[in-house]
């Protein structure tokens, strides 16, 4: 298995290679250079694997002999060990035809735990082997961040860098991240937005001579790898739901477009998902998309699902490569307009082959707030994140026009109790912290306020990372 650049004109990579590039040396994004598929026969055999083994069955073609099964194997049991569920990422159901599936059971309570539990296992296993080490830099709107740090700190082969716009997560996911104190872990509250911040990484690693002399790494979607892993559970709950003999819908909450082209890989690896459901905040850029053809940005407006403010979904561009056939210099041509302008446009033909799939649906605060509000009613006392009832309400908004034998899955990607404000305005019921984080108001922080500059951002980078020019571990 090769990977190759979104934009054409980077070389292809193998799996380890791919692991530690994060964004390719075009400016594109590395995906897989044809799609691993898995017969109806062969799906039907994954029926009744604990999670573990399942991820190892789906992951298996993405890895190209470069890490060997039986590492990997070892790698992944000891990632999902660690998760407060057996099943990893369970089913609960709604009604008739609708599930949510809780990702939040990993160490930071949010869904990226899934990908970054294995990804920093991923890291320490290939850094050893070529005896390298990384710096890695990353962008969160909330809850990358921590989760990317739980997974990396402390690990000798890693410094990790990671950049949160300022004041605009919840006090809960800050905290998880800067009171993270190990030596490794460098927390920057950024001066602008989420988009800002992903654009500083993006133009980190668009700076050759500062790429390589870091060695730079990623945690973010824009990391292939992260794809990868979060593939997995879409196989889990379709499977769980008769697949390959039943037809299964999800419903993704999305911002950074990551989760939900983790969906269409699934699709594209044999599964039979027939609709992928975009939930959008106030934000959007993605409901407009999927209905108009045109990406248009607008000013970034803050919800109290802060973690999809988002404009600039870094993932959109792996959907847009096989809308345009798979045609590096033309989508660069696109994504140069986008950026220049901030709007391009597909074809009739194109949104068409985006909507045979996907379809998008913007959830504002009120209908957020309502749904949260509804759940807890109808569901038993159920207690859903803002992120979940967007993801949630942009369900409800589908379901008249599907099929109701489909079952739909709604993705419940963090635990009310990393949003506790929005979740007690919109229920009356406040949602405790787990024990394992039931002291962390009472922990000390460490953060690095920066300009949004990219000079100020690589200076300060520089003076932390254990890294010498000559791109070794210094003392
Ligand atoms: C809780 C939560 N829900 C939804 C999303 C959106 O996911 P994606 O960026 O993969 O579209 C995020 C951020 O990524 C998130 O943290
Ligand atoms: N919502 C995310 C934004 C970054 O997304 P990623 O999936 O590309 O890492 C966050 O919580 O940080």
């Amino acid at each position: 298995m090769r990977y190759i650049s979104t934009r054409g004109a980077a070389p292809t990579l193998a799996f380890d290679e791919v692991l530690l590039a994060g964004l390719a040396r075009d400016g594109g994004l590395y995906v897989p250079e044809t799609w691993p598929t898995f017969t109806p026969d062969e799906i039907r055999a994954m029926r009744g694997l604990p999670y573990a083994e399942l991820a190892v069955r789906v992951m298996a073609p993405f890895l190209g002999g470069r890490v060997t099964e039986a590492e990997f194997a070892g790698l992944v049991r000891d990632a999902y060990a660690g998760f407060d569920h057996a099943a990893v990422t369970p089913l609960v159901q709604l009604d008739q035809s609708t599930w949510v599936m809780e990702l939040f059971h990993g160490p930071t309570l949010a869904f990226k735990d899934v990908a970054l539990q294995l990804l920093g296992r991923l890291f320490d296993h290939v850094l050893a082997k070529k005896a390298e080490h990384v710096t890695i830099v990353g962008a969160t709107s909330g809850d990358t961040g921590s989760a990317a740090i739980e997974a990396c700190r402390d690990r000798e082969a890693v410094d990790i860098f990671i950049l949160h716009p300022k004041g605009r997560t919840s006090e809960v996911q800050r905290r998880q991240m800067t009171t993270v104190l190990s030596d490794n872990v460098h927390n920057i509250a950024l001066e602008g937005s989420f988009d800002d911040c992903q654009d500083l990484v993006k133009a980190m690693f668009n700076d050759t001579s500062f790429r390589d002399e870091q060695n730079l790494s990623a945690v973010n979607s824009i990391n292939w790898a992260r794809i990868m892993a979060q593939i997995v559970y879409y196989f889990a709950a379709a499977i769980e739901l008769g697949a390959p003999d039943r037809q299964v819908s999800f419903a993704v909450p999305t911002g950074n477009f990551g989760n939900v082209y983790a969906a269409y890989g699934a699709r594209a690896m044999g599964l039979p998902i027939q609709r992928l459901v975009v939930g959008t905040n106030s934000n959007d850029i993605l409901a407009r998309f999927f209905a108009t053809g045109t990406m248009q940005t607008q000013a970034v407006m803050p919800t109290i699902s802060p973690s999809m403010d988002i404009q600039i979904s870094s993932n959109f561009e792996r959907l847009l490569f096989d809308l345009y056939d798979r045609d590096g210099p033309a989508l660069n041509q696109c994504m140069g307009r986008f950026r220049s302008g901030g709007s391009f446009a597909v074809t009739p033909a194109q949104l068409e082959r985006a909507r045979l799939v996907f379809n998008g649906h913007k959830v504002d605060e009120e209908l957020t707030r309502a749904t949260m509000a509804e759940t807890r009613r109808l569901a038993g006392g159920l207690l859903i994140d803002p992120h979940t009832a967007v993801g949630l309400a942009a369900a409800r908004a589908e379901q008249p026009h599907i099929d109701p034998a489909v079952p739909l899955v709604a993705l419940a990607c963090a635990h009310p109790a990393k949003f506790p404000d929005a979740v007690e305005r919109a229920t009356g019921v406040r949602p405790p912290l787990p024990p394992r984080l039931a002291d962390l108001y009472e922990r000390e922080e460490r953060v690095t306020v920066l300009p949004n500059d990219l000079r100020a951002v690589q200076a300060f980078v520089r003076s932390r990372a254990r890294r010498t020019a000559a791109g070794q571990r210094s003392a």
